[in-house]
């Protein structure tokens, strides 16, 4: 059965609330395309008020983070249930930006993604190698290192729900996107190392993602190769030309 494909919005620090509620305004007439999953992943304040403006439409609301505790003595922090109660259904766990600067392990994101499956959150885990890495020519074992981690203990039902985001980090936010074969080759060893750790089955079902300067003009092939089910974009879904990133195959 083919995957679905699911092309996810990465707001990152932007966005104020009264911003947000605009912008969805803005974006909903143009992200429909019923053969895509649409996410919105936004800053925590911004949840609440996004919730209620994508009502009615396609668009699902995403969080940017979240913790791997139920509730309490945790200063600063959004649990599992105060996401799902806002209506959220997908949390970006492991972008490379909470690794480098609020650090986030494999050990935290792994913890963080059976949190979410617990209580029915689709994890979207980040995933990626730096310049020196790839230079190195290690981006594979850093990479199956995240991924082995990262799904620890995860069972086979739950990672084919899961989605996992290859986001070379050379490439997010410099306008270099990963060329075609760059991209599908690793996603490609991402799903092979899925199956290594379940089973082809799981493999078959899990979706993966490119993300790193994705816009208007390199999603269509990007999206087009095998083993690449969306992306997750930064930058562009900012703006309209997410409406042509989700309609990428029109
Ligand atoms: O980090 C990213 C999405 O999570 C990619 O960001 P850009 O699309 O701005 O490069």
């Amino acid at each position: 059965m083919a995957r679905k494909k699911i092309v996810a919005g990465n707001w990152k620090m932007n966005m104020t609330p009264s911003e947000a509620v605009k912008l969805v305004e803005t974006l909903k007439p143009l992200v429909k395309n019923e053969e895509v999953d649409v996410v919105f992943c936004v800053p925590a304040i911004d949840i609440i008020p996004v919730v209620e403006a994508a009502k009615g439409t396609n668009i699902q609301v995403g969080a940017e983070n979240m913790y791997f505790e139920e509730k309490g003595a945790y200063t600063g922090e959004i649990s599992p249930n105060m996401l799902t109660d806002a209506g959220v259904k997908y949390v970006v766990l492991g972008h490379s930006e909470r690794r480098e600067y609020f650090a986030e392990t494999n050990e935290t994101v792994n913890k963080k993604m059976l949190k979410a499956f617990e209580h029915g959150i689709t994890p979207i885990m980040c995933c990626g190698e730096t310049l020196e890495q790839r230079e190195q020519g290690v981006t594979m074992d850093f990479i199956r290192q995240q991924v082995k981690v990262g799904f620890m203990n995860v069972t086979a039902d739950q990672a084919k729900e899961a989605v996992i985001a290859y986001e070379p980090i050379w490439a997010i936010g410099t306008g270099k996107t990963a060329t075609t074969e760059q991209a599908q080759e690793v996603c490609a060893g991402i799903r092979a190392c899925i199956a290594e750790i379940y089973d082809e089955a799981t493999a078959e079902a899990i979706r993966i993602q490119y993300g790193g300067s994705v816009n208007a003009k390199t999603a269509p092939e990007l999206f087009a190769q095998a083993d690449i089910d969306g992306g997750l974009v930064g930058g562009a879904s900012l703006k309209e030309d997410f409406g042509q990133i989700v309609n990428y195959n029109k």
